[in-house]
């Protein structure tokens, strides 16, 4: 069949008002207002607000989000025991992917039956709340746990960027570290189409619940051909060591036909536009850090990929490294984007709800043609089924 899809690549699936990719112009919006006007000068909270509200809030509404952001941030002893039971060594994106699994089963229990467990659209931006203010102690404790320390409880005091850093390191970070990971989680929080969200717009079409949709969402961007890629950046930063050796290793990796994390995108070709933004963070934390060895491994790999493919970096290239120099354990790092994009996936989920229609596209068969059991006699209802199928084609 000639009009196959493969990967559903150039396939426009549905209408969306949260985000616009634009390759052409090598411009991401959302809800009108490019994102590196957003990551600049607005908190995450207010990036957060304007993805499910559709504006950014003005001071009293920013305020009043912020109480209620705040009132969700504690672990939850529940959580926190569901993720106790899991070995140290279990994968962070699995822990995660647990632990909202753990509060939609207690969020939606005693909902009866699977109809009343999809609440109304009211319930789940009270869900989505919830779960956007949970993420970040959920994440940190995973890193603490591994560290062999205990949770440190969140700070009333401080936004939502600078907690998630108290949270997991229990200290308050510097002002340019906070600037460096608001911005990231604002660069990250959203981008129409992809795989995960997608994911998340089929689960929710089936109408099931918003939780199930967000675990789903999780599993699709653990892979490395999605959010798992900036973990992968990482280690093969470690592999290679130090900007000298980039040439080396780089024809060793494209003789074995590797895939190079961090670069590529299925819909920017000629570069994403996350990236200069998410660079620039990168930069003040090399500075800030003194790792002018990070910067120098960066650009050459940088420069010597593109230079042989003509394949650019997308964002997670940037944020691999940042987060790194951060000091978030290499696993944490995807863990973070869905810190990140449950902004996103929930605004997709409540736009679903919102215009329903199930996603199930065909299929072309290519496997072996029909064929029968040797010495099956066909029951009578089965062959008058049979013979009425005949006659109506
Ligand atoms: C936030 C995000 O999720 S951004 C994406 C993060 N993912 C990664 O960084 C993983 C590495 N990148 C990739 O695997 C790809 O570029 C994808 C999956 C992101 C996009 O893939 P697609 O649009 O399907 O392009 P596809 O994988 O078919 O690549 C086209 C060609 O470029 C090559 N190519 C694309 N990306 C890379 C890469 N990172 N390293 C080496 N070759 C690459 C492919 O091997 C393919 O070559 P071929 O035509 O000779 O077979
Ligand atoms: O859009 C995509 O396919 C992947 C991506 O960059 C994202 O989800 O942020």
């Amino acid at each position: 069949m000639s009009d196959i899809k493969k990967g559903l690549a150039g396939v426009v699936a549905d209408e969306t008002s949260i985000s616009k990719v634009n390759p052409e112009t090598n411009s991401l919006l959302y809800r009108g207002y490019p994102v590196q006007e957003l990551a600049s000068t607005q908190p995450f909270e207010a990036v957060a607000y304007l993805l499910w509200h559709g504006e950014l809030p003005t001071d009293e509404q920013l305020a009043e989000f912020r109480v209620a952001e705040r009132a969700h941030r504690a672990l939850q002893p529940a959580v926190k025991a569901a993720i106790d039971q899991l070995p140290l060594d279990s994968h962070p994106m699995d822990e995660v992917r647990m632990a909202v699994d753990a509060i939609g089963a207690i969020e939606t229990a005693g909902s009866g039956n699977v109809l009343d467990a999809v609440g109304t659209p009211k319930e789940n931006l009270e869900r989505s709340l919830r779960l956007f203010a949970a993420l970040p102690a959920i994440v940190a404790y995973g890193q603490r746990r591994r560290r062999g320390l205990e949770p440190v409880d969140p700070r009333d005091d401080l936004d939502y960027a600078a907690n998630f850093l108290w949270l997991t390191f229990g200290e308050e970070a510097d002002p340019v570290v906070v600037e460096a990971f608001n911005r990231s989680m604002t660069l990250y929080a959203e981008h129409s189409f992809n795989a995960s969200t997608f994911t998340a717009r089929v689960i929710t079409s089936t109408l099931s619940d918003l939780y199930s949709a967000v675990v789903g969402a999780i599993g699709a961007l653990k892979g490395p051909l999605h959010g798992g890629a900036n973990e992968a950046v990482q280690h093969i930063f470690e592999e290679i060591g130090s900007a000298e050796k980039v040439a080396e290793w780089l024809d060793a990796a494209l003789a074995e036909k590797r895939k190079i994390m961090g670069f590529g995108h299925r819909v920017y070709k000629r570069g994403d536009s996350r990236v200069p933004t998410m660079k620039a963070s990168l930069d003040t934390l090399v500075e800030f850090y003194d790792r002018s060895d990070v910067a120098e491994l960066y650009a050459t790999l940088e420069s010597e990929f593109v230079g042989r493919k003509g394949i650019y970096p997308n964002l997670d290239y940037p944020s691999g490294p940042a987060y790194n120099l951060i000091g978030f354990d290499t696993l944490t790092f995807t863990p973070l984007f869905v810190a990140a994009r449950v902004t996103g996936w929930t605004a997709h989920i409540l736009e679903q709800q919102a215009s329903n229609a199930l996603i199930r596209p065909l299929s072309a068969y290519n496997g072996v043609d029909e064929r029968h059991i040797a010495g099956y006699v066909p029951d009578a209802a089965t062959l008058e089924a049979q013979q009425r199928a005949e006659e109506a084609s």
